[in-house]
């Protein structure tokens, strides 16, 4: 098995940086949307001066932002990836790639519907992230969904030819069951955090994990 492309979501605050951007990951996320883990793009700014991300894609995560609001993000930090983990419509979405000529992934919550919406959005979306559906909630919640319909959204990526992360409540402990179904990509939040902050023991567990299972899968 190839590694899954790995997000490690929600770092906010410069010690979270530091962290992450020595780990193994691809892409790291950054919330601009109401959330505990919401960070300023001067603040985020001002972190990355001092930490080494080179070798990662930054990614601004937005829950129903209007253009400017997303532009005044773009202005200030080097963001690779647009993630909208809201209800945008296909026709946003498409405005917002258009408008910042960036690579856009819809985040999509796991429902009966998401297949259908997964085809709707290939329109205008590079990519998908699957999401658990939490009431109140738009992500970063930490809590998982029936994973027994991820072939069938890998399948549909594939088909599409998109990009596909599945998120939701993944830990260093159910992440080698998640990765015995072979996503593409992987995207975690809540579950390398300790106290509101990204935990290295965590983290550490989390890529022997992933690294484990993708060597003995080969
Ligand atoms: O992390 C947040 O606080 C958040 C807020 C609003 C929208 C998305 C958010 N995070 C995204 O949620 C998923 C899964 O997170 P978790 O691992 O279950 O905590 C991930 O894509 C984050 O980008």
């Amino acid at each position: 098995m190839s590694k899954p492309l790995i997000k490690l979501c929600g770092n906010q605050s410069l010690e979270d940086l530091k962290l992450t951007s020595k780990s193994d990951a691809d892409y790291l996320g950054l919330i601009f949307a109401e959330s505990k883990r919401i960070v300023e793009a001067l603040d985020v700014k001002e972190w990355l001066k001092e930490v080494e991300t080179e070798d990662k894609q930054l990614v601004a995560v937005f829950v129903n932002a209007r253009l400017d609001e997303i532009e005044q993000v773009m202005n200030e930090l080097p963001i690779d990836v647009i993630q909208c983990h809201g209800s945008e419509t296909v026709k946003e979405i498409a405005e917002i790639k258009h408008h910042f000529k960036r690579e856009v992934w819809k985040a999509l919550p796991h429902y009966e519907g998401t297949l259908s919406d997964m085809k709707l959005y290939a329109e205008a979306a590079d990519g998908f992230v699957i999401d658990s559906k939490v009431k109140d909630a738009f992500g970063g919640t930490g809590r998982t969904f029936d994973w027994s319909k991820v072939p069938c959204y890998i399948q549909a990526a594939e088909e599409i030819n998109k990009t596909l992360f599945i998120a939701g409540g993944l830990t260093p402990d159910n992440i080698e069951q998640l990765l015995g179904l072979h996503p593409p990509g992987i995207d975690i939040s809540s579950g390398i955090e300790q106290n509101g902050k990204k935990d290295e023991a965590l983290l550490t567990r989390l890529e022997e994990r992933v690294n484990h299972h993708v060597s003995v899968s080969r």
